[in-house]
């Protein structure tokens, strides 16, 4: 059962073309990371494929109900609180007051916020728990799709893996497909049941790999197994580091 098919997609702004030939397709409950060095085209996608933007090319067909989407600035409301922030859209849908107070607890127990942080602003909370407040923002609509981009870049080492966790435990738990886009091959071979590769210039996949295990039961010593198998033995991950993204123009 397919979650979202694309094929043959391409895109250009303003003339210049940031993507061509992408197809992909991503099954229910399957989370599939994106990775590639910056500026090849990654979020374009993930705007194209999320319908927020129109490709020029190619064919867009989702199969979920519901999707939602987190980015790496967590984009919360300042005026509003964090449990605020998280039943925004659940406000905007029309939900009963009670349900939403229920659906709010419910979502920020999955991130793990403790009750005197869902009255915090969002300038009263660390990055960490920002993040962690856009996560329960996105579980809280119950979504069957989730678009991560890059979505933990901008934490440090430690953070970055309790966040990871929370993804892994919340897929498991809602059972939501995903795109996971990415530049970290380590996250990506932590979180995905599958990763693709993008051109370095966003023209089309240059491979795919399947991910031994499933998310959350990969130790250590496997993750750091796995990435060193894939850059030595496969030249499409070979430039997934690759961060310089003048090497475009
Ligand atoms: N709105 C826009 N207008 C013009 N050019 C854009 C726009 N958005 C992206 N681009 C260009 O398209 C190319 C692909 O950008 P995109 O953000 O999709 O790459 P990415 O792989 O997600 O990069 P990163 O990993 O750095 O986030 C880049 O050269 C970028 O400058």
């Amino acid at each position: 059962m397919t979650a979202l098919t694309l094929t043959g997609v391409g895109h250009a702004f303003f003339g210049r073309t940031v993507l061509s030939r992408v197809s992909l397709s991503i099954r229910r409950g399957e989370v599939v990371a994106l990775v590639g060095p910056s500026g090849c085209g990654k979020s374009t996608l993930a705007h194209i494929a999320a319908g927020l933007i129109s490709a020029r090319e190619g064919r867009v067909a989702n199969h979920y109900r519901r999707h939602a989407m987190v980015f790496q600035d967590p984009r919360l409301l300042p005026w509003r609180g964090a449990a605020g922030n998280i039943a925004y859209p659940l406000e905007l849908s029309g939900m009963s007051r009670r349900e939403r107070d229920l659906r709010v607890r419910q979502s920020a127990r999955m991130v793990q916020l403790e009750g005197q942080d869902l009255d915090k602003f969002p300038v009263e909370l660390s990055g960490g728990m920002r993040q962690r407040v856009a996560i329960a923002r996105a579980m809280a609509i119950e979504p069957d799709f989730v678009f991560f981009d890059e979505p933990f870049t901008a934490l440090d080492v430690a953070l970055k893996r309790r966040m990871q966790d929370l993804v892994i435990a919340a897929a498991r738990h809602n059972r939501f497909a995903a795109l996971f886009i990415t530049h970290d091959l380590m996250e990506a071979i932590r979180v995905a049941h599958r990763i693709l590769v993008m051109h370095h210039k966003g023209q089309g996949l240059v491979g795919e790999r399947i991910v031994d295990g499933e998310p959350g039961n990969r130790d250590d010593a496997s993750i750091f197994a796995s990435m060193q198998a894939f850059l030595r033995s496969d030249i499409a991950f070979a430039h997934v580091h690759d961060v310089d993204e003048r090497r475009r123009t």
